[in-house]
């Protein structure tokens, strides 16, 4: 439904307080190259600046590609932009309701933006309303809606014309838990409709759960694709986070971490700030004895000690040498 070949782009950005000529080029988007299929929700993950927001506004028509390919639900990028527009939704990070109109107003005005008759569009925004559940405010003014709702509304405006790709851009930053359930909820019913659904997020449990598929990227490259469960059996073993006592400071994280270095069950020792461990080891129940007695033995007492599965941010981590919580 969505495959692209080498896209990329770059961007001149210029130092005002130097001269006109004095111009940086940022390549945001390297080369990706992605297929995702029909029906999929697939989650696009990375730090901030790591070029998901210029991807996704390169496959939704709003900036030209320097270079590279896309088909999205068939319809080439390059020479068929306007067939893209018409097959895809895009809801962009901030949203783009406006205040002193209500929510029901906006929807209808969006499908007569896509050239539905008016009586078409004041069915096709009633369908929307009860879909989406939002008949409890649709009739009052979008500055009036609460994060959650004001979401939902424009996720709604996205597929008025009910196109058959949906690209979200960090659809539930800035959103409480239950607000950002709400939101996933309706994702995954567009997903049940056949909707393909391409999301950009932060939230790396978020993206475990509900994904059907990531991609990982990383300065502007892809650097882990598959599906979540695929991605974490990669980094074999548990994980155990290892807390020590606050104030001990650096000393004490570097001592321990001196410690275990060469205990032979540790594939990998990363510090957690200067207060903790994280320790990728081949069974955690048995090496949690093993390592207590170690740092023991090395006068460390540890706070906490806790034993994980990996997450994706382990996976960030493998492919990158940074935690994606910590960037
Ligand atoms: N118009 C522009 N001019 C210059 N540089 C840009 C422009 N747009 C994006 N960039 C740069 O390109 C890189 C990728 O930005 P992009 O917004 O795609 O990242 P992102 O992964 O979406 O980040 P975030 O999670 O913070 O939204 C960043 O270094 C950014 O500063």
């Amino acid at each position: 439904m969505i495959e692209t070949q080498g896209l990329r782009k770059s961007f001149q950005s210029r130092n005002r307080r130097r001269s006109a000529s004095d111009a940086n080029t940022v390549d945001a988007v390297r080369g990706i190259d992605l297929d995702v299929g029909v029906g999929e929700i697939f989650g696009f993950l990375g730090p901030n600046g790591a070029g998901k927001t210029t991807t996704l506004r390169m496959l939704a028509t709003l900036i030209r590609p320097d270079g590279g390919e896309a088909r999205i639900a068939g319809a080439d990028l390059r020479s068929d932009p306007a067939g893209v527009r018409r097959r895809i939704g895009y809801v962009a990070q901030g949203g783009g309701t406006a205040d002193a109109v209500s929510g029901r107003e906006e929807l209808v005005l969006q499908a007569r933006m896509y050239g539905t008759g008016k009586t078409r569009a004041q069915q096709r925004a009633e369908d929307v309303v009860k879909s989406f559940d939002l008949a409890d405010f649709a009739d009052r003014n979008c500055g009036t809606y609460s994060g959650g709702q004001r979401r939902r509304v424009d996720i709604a405006l996205g597929v008025i014309h009910e196109p058959r790709v949906l690209f979200l851009d960090e659809p539930t930053v800035g959103l409480d838990p239950p607000s950002r359930s709400q939101v996933w909820d309706e994702i995954r019913r567009l997903r049940t409709e056949g909707m393909t659904v391409f999301v950009t997020t932060h939230y790396l449990d978020e993206a475990d759960a509900l994904c059907d598929r990531v991609a990982i990227i990383d300065h502007g490259e892809v650097v882990a694709e598959g599906t979540p469960e695929a991605l974490k059996r990669e980094i074999a073993g548990d994980v155990v986070l290892v807390g020590l006592e606050s104030g001990g400071g650096a000393a004490t994280g570097a001592n321990a971490a001196e410690a275990l270095r060469d205990e032979p069950y540790l594939h990998r020792l990363e510090p957690q700030g200067e207060d903790g461990l994280r320790l990728y080891v081949e069974n955690g129940a048995a090496a949690i004895p093993q390592l207590l007695r170690t740092l023991e033995g090395a006068g460390v007492v540890p706070a906490t000690v806790q034993l994980q599965r990996p997450s994706l941010d382990d996976v960030f981590l493998a492919r990158t040498g940074r935690s994606l919580k910590q960037t």
